[in-house]
């Protein structure tokens, strides 16, 4: 077997992941990453303490582990905890919980000083919202301390979130230009976009992802609320995938998309440490600043689903836009689950799985095209009516890959101009690049970006 096929057998299709290898991933983390948060302050001290018992004997995470990256993580336990401390940001490869928002923010603070402090504020946020702690009570003649969203004790319910930053941050910035990885780019507009000004790019971008909406919600308007005096929202979207539980042989199916179809049958295997170093995580070996190892590009797509049209589809036609089969997943070169994989190669001509099916295009799988996996992690979303009374739902498409150029965009590239383009709009979105992640409680998100400014001659004192 050559090499790119060793790679896409690799692929999760769809299948079970093994609980003890989940286990291991998130527990693995933790322990890498030292203690857990200690949140805002010492009121928190004694539920970190807490937390740090329950990871290390497994009790807080008692359901979390059974699923595909793919599947929603689906056990609802608001006491599922995602480690925060790590070399690599939680909420890429970590398991995608039933509910995301992402949000995109322009930035205030201008000075080097002034972002450190940002990058600082927002850390201890972040360590504490997805670590879970007591809301401090502050006299009631002063503003209360917390939105009260999810009462007194906020409980981590899978809740990662994930900073990226945009191709906008540096530009404006002349002492932070020289630092822009390599292929941060301001998204392009694709053939078929019509990206909506207002709810595309910015500077930076979070991700929140978590069991229940409201704990997105809560951490959205924690952040919000926290750091006015350097971030300004410019747009949010977000979405959710249904929980399916396991089947009893342990294995799972991925969700479904607003088109009825699996979506994320054929995703790279996020558990395959190896794999995920070589699709997902910028390290040494890439030609990109040293400040950038351990962090990835995310992709982000509002893709609306013209699903009144879509409706009135052929089922047969639906199929051979997709190459797949709707009940079951299957390639439709004879397969009959969804982790069966296509072969191409036997079908030149196209007549079992069209040359122009979206599967077929997006990964032809030829040794060539195994440059181009990406990791997906999207999330349907469903934003009411539109002014013209068509239901406004879609798929909220995030992606992460170590090279955007050869990922994400040549991805597209491949796809422009398929059949499915008549059934979908792309409308918003951003490029952006995720930083790598805090390794201890004496580090915060963007240090190594912050310490290379301070050395840069570009910078001011
Ligand atoms: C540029 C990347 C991609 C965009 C944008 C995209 C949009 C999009 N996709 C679906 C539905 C499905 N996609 C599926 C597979 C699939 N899609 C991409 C990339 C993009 N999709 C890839 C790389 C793959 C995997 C191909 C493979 O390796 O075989 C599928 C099939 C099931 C699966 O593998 O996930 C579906 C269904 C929609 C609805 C959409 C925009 C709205
Ligand atoms: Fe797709």
């Amino acid at each position: 077997m050559t090499e790119d096929g060793k790679k896409n057998r690799r692929a999760v299709q769809g299948g079970g992941c093994p609980y003890a290898s989940r286990r291991e991933m998130l527990f693995g983390l933790a322990g890498a990453g030292g203690a857990l948060a200690l949140g805002a302050g010492g009121a928190f001290a004694k539920d970190a303490k807490q937390a740090e018992v329950e990871v290390k004997t497994g009790r807080a995470d008692s359901t979390s582990g059974r699923q595909v990256a793919d599947a929603p993580s689906g056990s609802g336990n608001t006491k599922d905890r995602v480690p925060f401390y790590g070399a690599h940001q939680a909420g890429v490869i970590t398991p995608r919980p039933a509910t995301g928002i992402v949000a995109s923010f322009d930035v205030v603070a201008r000075k080097p000083e002034e972002l450190e402090q940002m990058f600082r504020e927002l850390t201890d946020r972040i360590a504490f919202l997805t670590q879970g702690g007591k809301v401090p009570q502050l006299d009631p003649k002063l503003p209360p301390a917390d939105s009260g969203v999810l009462g007194p004790v906020i409980e981590p319910d899978n809740l990662t979130i994930t900073v990226g930053l945009g191709d906008s941050l540096f530009e404006n910035r002349p002492w932070l230009k020289p630092l822009k990885p390599k292929q941060l780019q301001r998204m392009p507009e694709f053939p078929n976009d019509a990206l909506d000004a207002e709810r595309s790019h910015g500077d930076l971008s979070i991700q929140f992802s978590a069991n229940l909406m409201d704990t997105n919600i809560h951490a959205l308007r924690d952040i919000v609320k926290n750091l006015p005096e350097y971030l300004v929202m410019r747009w949010m979207q977000e979405g959710d995938v249904p929980v399916i539980p396991p089947k009893p042989d342990g294995s799972s199916e991925s969700a479904r998309n607003f088109l009825g179809f699996h979506d994320g049958s054929a995703n790279p295997d996020s558990n395959d440490a190896e794999l995920m170093e070589e699709v997902v995580w910028v390290d040494e070996g890439d030609d990109e600043p040293e400040w950038a190892y351990g962090g990835t590009y995310q992709a982000v797509r509002i893709i609306r689903n013209f699903v009144e049209r879509w409706d009135r589809t052929p089922l047969r036609e639906q199929e051979r836009i997709f190459g797949r089969k709707k009940n079951s997943g299957a390639p439709l070169d004879g397969g009959t689950t969804e982790s069966d994989v296509p072969d191409y190669a036997a079908d030149p001509e196209g007549k079992l799985t069209p040359l122009d099916a979206h599967i077929r295009l997006a990964n032809p799988r030829t040794p060539e095209s195994d440059e181009n996996l990406i990791l997906r992690r999207p999330f349907n979303y469903s934003n009411g009516v539109t002014k013209s009374g068509q239901l406004d739902q879609g798929l909220l498409f995030i992606a992460y890959q170590a090279d955007l150029e050869k990922g994400f965009i040549t991805v597209q590239r491949r796809l422009d101009g398929e059949p499915l383009e008549e059934y979908i709009k792309p409308v918003g979105g951003g490029f952006f690049y995720v930083l790598p992640g805090v390794p201890g409680p004496e580090n915060y998100l963007g240090q190594s970006l912050i310490e290379a400014a301070k050395k840069s001659d570009d910078t001011p004192t």
